[in-house]
């Protein structure tokens, strides 16, 4: 395994008495595609403002190509932020040229799917192109580090799989990635996954490691809505995936007692269980005083 490029170690953030991000440990190597994942509040992006150098760690340290993340460094890295940072009112071929000349490169070749909005601007581009464009932006000056926040959010199926395409293509020329993301099936595109809840790395590996021996139980019933209430109305970790319910952490004989005081029945079978339920487990566990 090659050195990382990316190291936190024991980083901490607090804001007044609050701590946002306690004692997180990672690294990213060149190469790898490192997934960081969290429910909404859980420090995801106030790491990635700490790796940028704009926020200082209350304790413990960010590394960029093995010193602080100061200028030069964050030079040699690719940023596209959840707003993706471009100039709206400007085109994309203007963007482009900006971020270009800032940095004394060569202005990219546009993919052939931006190519015909190469005049658009990038305010009258769809979401899909507009993320896209901001790839291109981002990759214009060949970073060694590529830091996406969120950088699929609200794109369709064909436009998430293009730019995973884009994220793939740079890892294999060595870029280090670090994507933070809400999806749970792009959770699987990634080498390793961290994944953070209330400030701190709870779980981190393969897809596997962070779903650590989770079981849910699937409960299919015909009247399917009204056995989500009472599961819910229960207070169980219980979600909904098309008309097939399932409910995390609970086995099926603690499930069949919930649904057999309201008199409801349903076939229930126990499954291994997913990263959602597992950032939902996490959840209900913090909502417990
Ligand atoms: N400048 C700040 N002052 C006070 N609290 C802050 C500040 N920045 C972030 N926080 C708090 O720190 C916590 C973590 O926020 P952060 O934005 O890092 O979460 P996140 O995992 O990126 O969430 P999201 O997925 O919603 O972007 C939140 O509770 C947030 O309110």
């Amino acid at each position: 395994m090659s050195t990382p490029v990316v190291t936190a170690s024991a980083l901490t953030r607090r804001f007044g008495s609050f701590t946002a991000v306690d004692d997180v440990t990672f690294t990213v190597s060149p190469g790898e595609v490192v997934g960081l994942l969290g429910a909404n509040g859980a420090g995801k992006t106030t790491v990635i403002r700490m790796l940028l150098g704009l926020l200082a760690p209350s304790a413990g340290s960010v590394g960029l190509f093995g010193g602080p993340p100061a200028r030069r460094a964050r030079a040699r890295m690719g940023y596209v932020p959840q707003n993706l940072g471009l100039y709206r009112d400007l085109t994309v071929a203007e963007n482009l040229a900006f971020t270009a000349d800032i940095y004394g490169v060569e202005v990219p070749a546009l993919t052939s799917d931006l190519a015909d909005h190469a005049d658009t601007l990038v305010g009258d581009l769809a979401l899909g192109a507009q993320r896209q464009a901001a790839f291109t932006v981002a990759l214009a000056h060949h970073p060694e580090v590529l830091v996406l926040d969120e950088p699929t959010s609200g794109v369709d199926a064909l436009s998430r799989s293009r730019l995973w395409d884009t994220i793939g293509e740079q890892a294999e020329a060595g870029v280090a990635v670090l994507v933070t993301t809400h999806y749970m099936e792009e959770a699987q595109e990634c080498d390793r996954l961290l994944l953070m809840s209330s400030g701190r790395l709870v779980a981190q590996g393969t897809e596997a490691d962070v779903i650590g021996g989770l079981q849910a139980t699937r409960v299919r019933s015909d009247d399917w809505s009204a056995t989500f209430t009472v599961l819910a109305d229960a207070g169980l970790p219980v979600i909904l995936s098309g008309t097939t319910i399932r409910v995390a952490a609970t086995p099926p004989d603690q499930v069949a007692a919930v649904l057999s005081a309201h008199a409801v029945t349903a076939d229930l079978d126990e499954v291994p269980g997913t990263i959602e339920e597992r950032m939902l487990v996490l959840a209900r566990d913090q909502a417990v005083p």
